[in-house]
């Protein structure tokens, strides 16, 4: 099966006024000078993908200046046929998302359905950043595998700030109403199983994996250990609950959950993050990335779109090269890559024999 974006036009996003572009071939690379709109043109290919920004929470923020509100169309092709995808953001700040003029009534049915994985400079911080980097980079891989992950997500969020606000209103009022906070957790539990479940098992496939690919790209075998990491392993969601119920009532927020789950990350016995040089990091952020598109290809049975910003920056000659090849010739799915040096682009392009369309700003 085959998947890729034949075009997209935006209209008032950000710095583009009125713009289409065509991406006729498996290897897309968009090239201008820093500020052009490169990374605004991979963007647009992420609304598409997740109805919203990589970058920024706000839809608002994207609207082009002075404009009210903006639309991204795009075709998509897969097998041979054809769907066009909307996202129109109107003046109101209300964002409607469709594909072939069919509304979605709720954004999280559209998720997965273009698969995307995407690798930016600020990715770095999924290993140098907090816990919640690495379980949105858990969500990401898991929402656009399964539907019903996403709904039990949404779920789960919802009913843990509700279980939050209770906790505060019971230490302000000095009073707890015992029999509403067990209602809560009632409806919490399974929610946060049903994410805990899914979470270790696709970690169990996916950790060796990742540690597979490092040190593919590497070059070197290096004491890297990756786990999955949950106080759910340890004991049943509902009796962690009860345990920390005083010092949830204290600290007026609920201390233990999937919400606090995390990736270890360890080079020998240190934290990675603390010994890794920017090398070893950019290393270990393409191999959490490249498995994800290779867990998702593979069920997906086609490959996700790959979106490639400024990642070439820092890394050596032989690295780059090797990492091309990997993603251009190794996996079968469409590639957008930006860079500020066409030269460096296309040279590596020909050096491993794969076509490439140029869209220069
Ligand atoms: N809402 C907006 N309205 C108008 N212009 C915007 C808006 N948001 C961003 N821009 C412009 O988009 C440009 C940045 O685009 P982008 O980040 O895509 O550049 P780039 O080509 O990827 O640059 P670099 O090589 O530095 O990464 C800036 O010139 C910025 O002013």
């Amino acid at each position: 099966m085959s998947f890729q974006l034949n075009s997209i036009s935006l209209l008032q996003f950000k710095n583009y006024t009125n713009r289409s572009f065509l991406f006729p071939k498996k290897v897309v690379a968009i090239c201008g000078k820093n500020g052009v709109g490169k990374t605004n043109i991979l963007d647009a290919i992420y609304y598409l993908c997740f109805t919203k920004s990589y970058f920024s929470n706000t839809d608002m923020v994207n609207v082009q200046q002075g404009a009210r509100g903006f639309r991204i169309d795009g075709v998509f092709e897969q097998n041979g046929h054809t769907e066009s995808a909307a996202c129109i953001l109107r003046e109101t700040g209300k964002k409607e998302f469709s594909v072939n003029g069919e509304l979605y009534d709720k954004f999280s049915k559209h998720i997965g359905r273009y698969p995307c994985v995407i690798i930016a400079p600020d990715d770095a911080v999924l290993i140098t950043g907090s816990s919640e980097e690495r379980r949105g980079f858990m969500d990401a891989l898991l929402s656009q595998l399964d539907p019903e992950y996403l709904r039990q997500l949404i779920l789960y969020n919802k009913l843990l700030q509700q279980r939050n606000s209770f906790l505060k209103a019971a230490a302000e009022s000095g009073s707890l109403d015992e029999s509403l906070l067990a209602v809560l957790d009632e409806q919490l539990v399974p929610a946060g199983n049903f994410i805990f479940n899914k979470r270790r098992d696709a970690m169990v496939a996916f950790l060796p994996r990742v540690k597979r690919m490092y040190t593919e790209i590497a070059q070197r075998e290096e004491h890297l250990s990756l786990l999955y990491e949950s106080r759910l392993l340890e004991a049943g969601f509902d009796e962690l609950l009860k345990a920390a119920r005083q010092k949830d009532l204290v600290l007026q927020r609920t201390t233990l959950g999937i919400h606090r789950d995390d990736i270890t990350l360890q080079l020998g016995n240190q934290p990675f993050k603390n010994i890794a040089s920017q090398g070893q990091r950019k290393s270990l952020l393409f191999a959490l990335k490249l498995t994800e598109l290779e867990l998702l290809a593979a069920e997906k049975k086609f490959t996700p779109l790959l979106l490639l910003d400024d990642v070439f920056e820092k890394l050596d000659e032989d690295r780059i090269s090797s990492l091309l090849a990997q993603v251009c010739t190794g996996m079968d799915g469409q590639v957008f890559i930006t860079d500020t040096n066409k030269e460096r682009v296309l040279q590596h392009m020909q050096a491993i024999d794969v076509e490439v369309h140029l869209v220069e700003l």
